[in-house]
């Protein structure tokens, strides 16, 4: 019998998400057992508000589980077997600059495609590069699950600066759409579906979905998809317009390409025109996001801390929680699962850069992700993939060189901006709001 217990970390313990992977945690005790959870931010203002609630949940529901929250790398990292990594360099305000300057300029605007999210890539760099420093430095056989954005860029950054280390990439937005393709074929989740998916972070396509019998569920998925989208009627209670709108949107970018099932990031690379029409550049999704669950986050720790107690705490678990612990637990565990994530092509889609970082579904175990074939990309697929991802080799270029010239072409070269004048006009508005970020750039 495995008595094993785990150690926790969770980077960026002041995320809006951390309370859900809390929740998770304490829900998943049989099948992940922690024995210690600590939480590292760089903000020790924010963090407290989200760790005072949870020192009370944790001694209400887990008081066997030893509960820290610090913003010293070394208190942090020592004794860790897992890293769940979630920073947002320069916080919620540098991503309203994200997504607004671009929109001045008639251009999409948006936290981790085209130029906002190239901006943040330069920024996040450094802080996930020093997360696995500190990893490695005190728990140097921990693994690290890192959902710090933008996925792609820090992915291939970590490829490449960091070539070694135990840093796994992933995303929960395949995770969300097959939690609405369960629902549409009348499945419990998306443990239910066994599925092909390939491309790059917030930028792939399935190609085959079965449930466990083997049954073909594309000819059901894509007739609803066609008409709906990924939105499921009456279902959602609650969810914010600018997501049910790009639930819906789906539809229209499933119709360029009838044999697979995108994900829905591929909108703004195939419709900007439209998200730039449908885009207040005054109030963007920071600031939704701000009047939103940050809001209601820190609103619910506050209220658990004034009360004392955490009896009627309202957080649950999220396809954003339970991927990550699922991850840990295949890893932990051995088991082989078969759960996306995104690593080093090397073949694994056989016509794309071996070293482009690709989102593919991998078998899970003690030694981490095992890639799984998924064979060519499509002509119109392997065109859109291989100008992304010379876009983002750009910007680890142009960080790696500190190089103006490598970053006005990634933004010239990005699908979502149409000509190199609007590039570098964003991007000179981009250098000054991120001095305290960027590299200096020659
Ligand atoms: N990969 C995915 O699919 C996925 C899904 C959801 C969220 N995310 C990402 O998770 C992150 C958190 O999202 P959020 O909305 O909760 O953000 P948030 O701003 O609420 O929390 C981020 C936390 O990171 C901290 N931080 C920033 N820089 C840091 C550094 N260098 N070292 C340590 N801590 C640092 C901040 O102080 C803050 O407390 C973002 O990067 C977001 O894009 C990714
Ligand atoms: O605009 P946000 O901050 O709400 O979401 C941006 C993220 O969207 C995807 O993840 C989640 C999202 O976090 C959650 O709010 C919900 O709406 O569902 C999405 C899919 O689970 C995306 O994968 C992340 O990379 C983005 O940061
Ligand atoms: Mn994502």
């Amino acid at each position: 019998m495995d008595d094993r217990k785990f150690s926790v970390l969770i980077a960026g313990g002041g995320s809006t998400y951390t309370p859900g992977i809390v929740m998770t945690l304490l829900e998943s005790q049989k099948q992940f057992p922690i024995r210690k959870l600590k939480f590292y931010d760089n903000d020790a203002a924010r963090q407290k508000k989200i760790a005072d609630a949870i020192a009370i949940l944790m001694k209400e529901r887990a008081p066997e589980v030893e509960f820290l929250a610090t913003t010293d790398p070394e208190t942090a990292f020592s004794d860790v077997d897992f890293v769940m990594a979630q920073i947002r360099v320069g916080k919620y305000a540098m991503r309203s600059v994200d997504e607004k300057i671009p929109l001045k300029h008639g251009v999409v605007g948006q936290e981790t495609t085209g130029p906002g999210g190239i901006a943040y890539g330069l920024r996040s760099i450094p802080g996930v590069i020093e997360l696995v420093d500190y990893m490695e430095q005190y728990s140097p056989n921990a693994w690290m699950l890192n959902y710090s954005n933008p996925a792609a860029i820090v992915a291939e950054a970590t490829r490449r600066l960091r070539p070694n280390s135990r840093i796994i990439n992933i995303c929960d937005m395949p995770i969300a759409i097959m939690d609405r393709m369960a629902k549409i074929v009348g499945l419990p989740g998306r443990n239910d579906l066994v599925f092909r998916y390939y491309g790059l972070n917030h930028f792939g396509w399935w190609t085959d979905v079965r449930d466990k019998t083997g049954r073909d569920l594309m000819p059901q998925l894509k007739a609803y998809v066609a008409k709906n989208g990924y939105w499921l009627q009456d279902q959602e209670p609650g969810k914010e317009a600018s997501w049910i709108s790009t639930y819906k949107k789906a539809a229209d970018v499933y119709a360029l390409d009838p044999t697979t099932l995108p994900n829905t990031y591929l909108k703004y690379y195939l419709y900007p025109k439209y998200v730039v029409e449908h885009a207040d550049p005054n109030y963007t999704r920071t600031d939704e996001v701000e009047a939103g669950r940050e809001k209601t986050v820190f609103g619910e720790c506050a209220r658990v801390v004034a009360n004392g107690t955490a009896k009627d705490i309202q957080f649950q678990a999220s396809n954003h929680s339970t991927y990550i612990v699922d991850l840990c637990t295949a890893i932990a565990y051995d088991t082989k699962q078969r759960l996306l994530a995104i690593i080093p092509n090397e073949g694994a889609v056989a016509n794309i850069d071996p070293e482009a970082m690709v989102e593919v579904p991998c078998l899970f175990g003690a030694n981490g992700p095992e890639r799984l074939s998924m064979g060519n990309a499509a002509t119109f697929q392997k065109g859109l993939i291989t100008e992304q991802n010379c876009v983002e080799k750009l910007v680890v270029d142009a960080y790696e060189q500190h190089s103006y010239i490598k970053l006005w072409e990634a933004m010239s070269l990005c699908k979502i901006v149409p000509d190199a004048q609007v590039a570098k006009d964003i991007l000179d508005e981009m250098i000054v709001a991120n001095k305290d970020f960027w590299p200096e750039l020659k």
